[in-house]
């Protein structure tokens, strides 16, 4: 009866205002009883008894306030549903934020964003008609039918055999229809997060697309994408369709039945008007929640196949999280060396390692350039020190204590981190910088504008700081965007500091202006840089050269260019370039 046991556990987990919203729907059908007997009451002895105005007035009032309290606990019933439905919305999204926040940037990449997002935000929306209506529907329609035909059974036992016959079809033809509605929702909601993830692949990547020529075909892909959507969205509907024309016919036939029956027990005598009255108000409300939970088995089934999505992101397995810090790791950040120890990684999927047995030692206080050829695994190695990965084997410390020791938090508090390409959010440039640290005084922001050459740009716009830079920073140049960037390193002021040296920027005094900003932030810092730039290894205290996973040359400049190899190769090629 799609009765998911996870999203049921969830639901056992928040069950007070459930529990609340179902008595109050069984209240309300209780009260609708009591209205339907006033109701033929009063119609009764209006019509047929011919009574004065006096003595209908009781019945009258009654009917009344069983009408008003019907509605009440109704409105009642609602609203703690979706109050309930709210909690578990909330605990859901914050459960999969979490743990695609701790699953980290390299999950995050290696899933088709929009399809991630899809899951995030229009999966946990499907929850809510499970929950708010399916969940509360699946015991209305228990509770009430009972209630009304263990009203209707003593005083009129074939109307209340007939309706006990009948009511059990409907979920019958439910089932049956159900099944093959859950697998074609199913296919409907994977249709559809494939189809977003496609749209914002092909949206992001539209400039290379109109460059190589590849849109027309890319247009057409989508225009096959949403036709098999389309097709899997009708099919839904017509089963839905389907669904409902057999549950209205059960209750059509079962309502023709109890009348034609009742009708003729009322000519023999055999049953008084107000009694058949009271039975024919009632038999429809009888088939109503039996009906309407056939529509909402429709509404919630989404919030299943959602679900499963859902839950396969839950049940990736995440770091354990760190209780306390084994060692305060403010006193040895910066100041004692980080030891890389057999460190090896394997991408999950992959067969080949992307870093094998590396061993290095980063001195404190001083530059370690890492070069390497393009696929080495000098992002793997920062990635591991920045802790988006754990390590396959081995370990990294610092002062003797492994890093994964330390809260998340709390390491990353110590590390100041410039990548190649940062990640600008649609907002001011203040914001943008601030995110480094919020509490910054506007004093300690000069400065980091003044020492990353900012304050003149700055100057020149006319909204300055509170300028918003668009989506990933689309106003910025990538050279304004790399001094965003260091500006927030200045802001952020931590010990450790973590460099990918943009390669694109050709221009010379650009580049002499970032150089001297990112020497002014190395000053004091323990510092590691994947190095481009012959200017920015030379000086650097250590080398490390990567290749094919393994650490294949480690020292200073002097050191490698006597030993030869990759070092001394790639050297002359750059001074070759230069020349
Ligand atoms: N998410 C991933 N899944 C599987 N393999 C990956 C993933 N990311 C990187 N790799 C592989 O791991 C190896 C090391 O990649 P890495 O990005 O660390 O190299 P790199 O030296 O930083 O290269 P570049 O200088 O071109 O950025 C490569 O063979 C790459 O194909």
């Amino acid at each position: 009866m799609n009765i998911d046991r996870r999203l049921f556990q969830l639901l056992k987990e928040e069950r007070t205002p459930f529990i609340f919203s179902i008595i109050s729907g069984v209240l309300a059908a209780g009260m609708l009883i009591a209205q339907a007997y006033y109701l033929s009451l009063v119609i009764d002895s209006a019509f047929i008894q011919r009574s004065g105005m006096e003595r209908l007035f009781l019945p009258l009032s009654l009917f009344a306030l069983f009408s008003t309290l019907r509605m009440a606990f109704n409105w009642f019933s609602h609203t703690e549903a979706n109050r309930g439905t709210l909690i578990i919305r909330e605990k859901m999204f914050n459960r999969l934020t979490n743990t695609v926040g701790a699953l980290g940037p390299v999950y995050a990449k290696s899933v088709q964003s929009g399809r991630l997002s899809t899951t995030l935000l229009k999966g946990v929306e499907a929850l809510d008609a499970y929950y708010s209506q399916y969940i509360p529907q699946l015991f209305f329609a228990l509770f009430t039918p009972l209630l009304i035909a263990g009203t209707i059974l003593p005083g009129d036992p074939i109307s209340g055999t007939i309706l006990l016959l009948t009511a059990p079809l409907i979920p019958v033809f439910m089932i049956l229809i159900g099944k093959s509605a859950s697998a074609m929702t199913e296919k409907q909601w994977k249709t559809m997060s494939r189809m977003s993830g496609f749209f914002l692949d092909v949206l992001q990547g539209l400039p290379t697309l109109k460059l190589f020529a590849q849109s027309k075909r890319q247009h057409d892909a989508i225009e096959e994408s949403g036709e098999s959507f389309r097709h899997a969205t009708m099919r839904v509907l017509k089963v839905a369709f389907l669904s409902s024309l057999t549950l209205e016919l059960v209750g059509t036939i079962g309502m023709a039945i109890i009348a034609v029956g009742v009708g003729l027990r009322l000519m023999g005598g055999k049953l008084t008007f107000q009694h058949a009255l009271f039975v024919l108000i009632l038999t429809p409300d009888f088939y109503l929640p039996l009906r309407q939970l056939g529509t909402k088995f429709h509404a919630g089934m989404e919030g299943v196949s959602a679900s499963k999505e859902i839950f396969a992101i839950l049940d990736q397995s995440t770091p354990a999280p760190v209780q306390q810090a084994a060692f305060a790791v403010h006193e040895s950040a910066g100041k004692r060396p980080i030891v890389f120890a057999s460190i090896s990684y394997t991408y999950p999927g992959s067969s080949r390692p992307a870093l094998e047995g590396i061993n290095a030692t980063i001195p404190a206080g001083k530059t370690t350039a890492i070069i390497g050829p393009s696929g080495a695994g000098k992002s793997t190695l920062i990635n591991l020190l920045l802790r988006f990965q754990v390590p396959s084997e081995g370990s990294i410390t610092i002062d003797g204590n492994p890093i994964h020791a330390i809260p998340l938090e709390a390491w990353h508090r110590q590390i100041s981190w410039v990548p190649q390409h940062p990640y600008l959010f649609n907002a001011t440039l203040r914001e943008n910088i601030l995110l480094a640290r919020p509490e910054a005084s506007a004093e300690e922001m000069e400065s980091a504008l003044k020492k990353t050459g900012l304050t003149t740009f700055i100057g020149s716009l006319p909204q300055g700081l509170e300028t918003m830079i668009g989506e990933e920073g689309a106003r910025l140049s990538g050279g304004e965007a790399q001094r965003v960037a260091l500006a927030r390193a200045f802001l952020k002021n931590a010990p450790l500091l973590v460099l990918d040296e943009p390669t694109s920027h050709t221009d010379p005094e650009l580049e002499a202006a970032l150089r001297s900003s990112i020497q002014e932030l190395m000053k004091g810092r323990t510092t590691i840089i994947i190095a481009h730039r012959l200017e920015t290894i030379r000086s650097a205290e250590q080398i490390i050269v990567v290749s094919e996973g393994k650490i294949t040359q480690c020292g200073t400049h002097e050191e490698l260019i006597a030993n030869g190899g990759f070092y001394h190769d790639s050297l002359l090629l750059q001074q070759d370039r230069q020349s």
